[in-house]
């Protein structure tokens, strides 16, 4: 199969669809890799060692998109959807929920859209989105804790308060990959740490990993509105695979909290979980101030450490994408019920049906579809 690797061109988007070891594993199953000249420098990649690895380099974004399959990062910009043509496998995060024109270019080229965020395991799991859900986690601490600093804007606060002074207080709403990843951080930080998520199971396994180091509380309005209004950083953390997210914290209880205070969505990439988090930002322009609260509401903040992440995430999609290109999409996804529930978008149809649901578009079974 040919395999077109074009450059990023999201705001600040510094990773790469694949490294030259990625490229290396498909050329040895007998499949052609055509990279974008210069796609890899943000990651510390070279074009040689692409070529050395047996890659094709190409001058322009055109021609590393009219191949078979694209591989890519981030859902395409709009500008990118000139490259859509019928039967082009698309293989990258897509999170369609929030983005109804890209949902329409890619229905109307018939284009085979296979999101990384909806491939799920039998165990519920989320493969290609744990890498990154790790680094955004682990990054949320952080940039929380820095835009508390008051040059940034925030409240003046070091989470870790010192000697006679108290800790600062942190809300993960959430508390899977993402969650569990930020409270981990922020525990390091030596802040005072709630994770609040939906599910009883998880709330145990989180005490189990934890301990007494952290406060576990259900998810419901009440609940959030308590924990928000004493916190100087909440995270946002919230997932259902493929849908838009749900506006956990509305801006009432935003009105509430502490002036100075932080919030980071990090689930803005799907629509966010605070009132609002009405816009994305970029990591040029990363915070606007509502109701005297930072709002922090980057969708590709992996983009930021793109080395680190672009090697976690190619570690998980590699395998993957010669599994597509060995056997064809069809057969590979008919083999591979996880890769089946990648597809979000087929010959004219969304095949994921909260995609479907949160745009009114018809569903249509991806069985179906098949054969
Ligand atoms: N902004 C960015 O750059 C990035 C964003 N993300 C996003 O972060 C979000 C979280 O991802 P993961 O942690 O991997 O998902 P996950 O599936 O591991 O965790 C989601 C958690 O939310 C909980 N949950 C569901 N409904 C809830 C509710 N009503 N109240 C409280 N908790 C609830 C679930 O029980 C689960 O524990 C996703 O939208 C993902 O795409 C991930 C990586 C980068
Ligand atoms: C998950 C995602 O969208 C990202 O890593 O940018």
């Amino acid at each position: 199969m040919r395999i077109g690797v074009p450059t990023e061109i999201k705001n600040n988007e510094n990773r790469v669809a694949m490294t030259p070891g990625g490229v290396l594993t498909l050329v040895n199953n007998n499949h052609e890799v055509y990279i974008q000249k210069g796609a890899g420098l943000g990651s510390g990649f070279t074009d040689e060692q692409y070529q050395e690895a047996g890659a094709h380099l190409v001058e322009t974004a055109q021609e590393a998109w009219s191949q078979e399959m694209v591989m890519k990062v981030k859902e395409p910009l709009a500008e990118e959807y000139q490259y859509f043509h019928e039967g082009l496998i698309l293989f990258t995060y897509l999170h369609l929920a929030p983005e109804p024109e890209l949902t329409k270019a890619l229905i109307d080229n018939k284009v085979v859209g296979i999101a990384y965020e909806t491939v799920q395991l039998p165990n519920r799991s989320l493969p290609l989105l744990t890498p990154m859900s790790e680094v955004a986690g682990r990054m949320a601490a952080q940039i929380g804790a820095q835009f508390l600093e008051k040059p940034k804007g925030g409240m003046g606060i070091l989470l870790s308060g010192v000697p006679g002074v108290k800790r600062g207080k942190v809300t993960v709403i959430g508390g899977g990959v993402v969650g569990t990843n930020a409270a981990k951080i922020a525990m390091g930080l030596g802040a005072d740490v709630t994770i609040i998520d939906l599910s009883p199971e998880r709330l145990r396994q989180l005490d189990d990993i934890f301990g007494s180091e952290i406060n576990t509380i259900m998810s419901n309005p009440m609940n959030i509105a308590d924990c928000i209004k004493e916190s100087d950083l909440v995270i946002g953390a919230v997932l259902i695979p493929g849908a838009k997210a749900p506006k956990l914290v509305t801006e009432d209880m935003i009105k509430e909290m502490k002036q100075g205070s932080v919030i980071v969505d990090v689930a803005i990439d799907q629509g966010g979980i605070f009132e609002t988090t009405d816009r994305i930002t970029t990591h040029d322009n990363p915070t606007y101030e509502k109701h005297g609260v930072q709002h922090y509401a980057v969708a590709n903040m992996p983009g930021a450490v793109p080395r680190t992440s672009t090697i976690a995430l190619t570690n998980v999609t590699v395998p993957y994408a010669v599994q597509l290109a060995n056997k064809g999409y069809v057969k590979a996804c008919q083999d591979n019920e996880a890769l089946l529930k990648g597809i979000n978008t087929l010959d004219g149809y969304v095949t994921y049906e909260a995609v479907a649901e949160a745009h009114g578009l018809e569903y249509r079974d991806v069985h179906n579809l098949l054969g």
